[in-house]
């Protein structure tokens, strides 16, 4: 079994007297912010004037310019977007750095070679398995989202510490997190978005929803059993496994589980999964999600325009706005994610 940190593998000293930039103030950023605000550590923020520089200076940072954040701190952590990091770090981040140490939440850029940090750094990533709003509210809930983290260099011979003095800050060592390389990160996350829990969940629930309402049967039913009923399975397998939720289904749904899962996710689909995370591995994905940044983002507007006018999302928010319940726990959130 990989060795496992938590709480008590990590120095909370080690970030006193030391300044953190969180650059970017989106998913990632409010809740690093946040979180180890929370846990004692001096936070200031970094970003351009707009909806998220707002944010932040409501939420009682203090807010510079990213040059001006960097500057001043001792730890950067860039939270922007991977898409426009190198952009962001050339012009606004590196002509600031002295010995600062340089922190990511994905290991995107670095891996491939899109920003090359100073040999000076420390180099390292924290990254949360997990969205930024569930890191926020799970602290808050005194639970954490487990994460992975990583040194790229490690220059003041005291990376690890601060690595797990960070995740310690987030509240991730709640969970656990686990030493990994900036490779192994990149490769396994970009794999898991696509592959299995956006990419293939999202194909998974379309494909569902469209097979019960071609054949007849209820939108709002097939919303109901395709997408609305994956959380509450989610969440016990969450608690306890595939074992965990099988118990709290019904024999018979075990019996169709058995017989029916492996022909909808079959041996095609796993070369399938064997070729795209071939994609990942030797560049493929990441030269082409640079190419249409650099182009605009074309195929990205038109695809994500058509998903918001798909059947499942009409009935979805109509549903939902039945179910005010469902969105009780994040309204917080809604009310940021509104605001970017
Ligand atoms: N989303 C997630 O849960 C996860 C993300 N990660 C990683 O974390 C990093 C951040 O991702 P995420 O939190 O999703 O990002 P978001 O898109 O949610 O947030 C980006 C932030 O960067 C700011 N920003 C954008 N452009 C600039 C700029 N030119 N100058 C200054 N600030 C800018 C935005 O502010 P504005 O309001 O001005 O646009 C916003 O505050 C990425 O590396 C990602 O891979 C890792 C694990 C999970
Ligand atoms: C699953 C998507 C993710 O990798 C994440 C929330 O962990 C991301 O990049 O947002
Ligand atoms: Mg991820
Ligand atoms: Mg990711």
């Amino acid at each position: 079994m990989a060795k496992m940190y938590y709480n008590g593998d990590a120095n909370p000293a080690y970030l006193k007297g030391k300044k953190v930039a969180v650059i970017g103030y989106g998913s990632q950023g409010h809740a690093h912010a946040l979180n180890l605000r929370d846990s004692g550590v001096e936070v200031v923020i970094g970003l351009r004037k707009g909806k998220s520089w707002d944010k932040a200076a409501e939420d009682g940072f203090q807010v510079f310019s990213v040059g001006e954040a960097t500057a001043q701190a001792d730890v950067v952590m860039i939270l922007l977007p991977d898409e426009l990091q190198t952009k962001v770090y050339k012009e606004e981040i590196e002509p600031h750095l002295t010995n600062q140490a340089l922190m990511f939440a994905h290991g995107f850029n670095v891996h491939f070679n899109q920003i090359v940090p100073p040999k000076e750094s420390d180099v390292l990533l924290v990254a949360p398995k997990g969205p930024g709003h569930l890191v926020r509210r799970t602290y808050e809930q005194d639970a954490g989202v487990p994460a992975l983290f990583a040194i790229h260099q490690d220059v003041s011979g005291e990376a690890q510490e601060l690595a797990l003095a960070y995740a310690r800050g987030i509240g991730a060592l709640r969970a656990g997190a686990l030493e990994t390389t900036f490779k192994e990160e990149t490769e396994t996350d970009l794999f898991g978005e696509q592959a299995v829990l956006c990419g293939g969940l999202t194909s998974l629930v379309k494909a569902g929803f469209e097979t019960l309402v071609e054949a007849g049967y209820q939108p709002e039913l097939a919303y109901f059993e395709c997408l609305h009923e994956l959380k509450l399975i989610v969440d016990l397998m969450y608690e306890g496994g595939l074992e965990g939720m099988r118990y709290s289904i019904s024999d018979t749904a075990q019996w169709g589980d058995f017989v029916s899962g492996p022909r909808v996710v079959d041996g095609r689909v796993k070369e399938e999964m064997k070729a795209i995370l071939k994609d990942i591995q030797d560049g493929k994905f990441a030269k082409g999600w640079i190419l249409e940044n650099q182009a605009n983002r074309p195929e990205f507007n038109a695809v994500n325009e058509r998903e918001k006018q798909h059947q499942i999302e009409q009935v979805g928010r109509e549903l939902r706005k039945m179910m005010p319940f469902v969105n009780s726990g994040k309204k917080k959130e809604a009310v940021a994610s509104a605001n970017h």
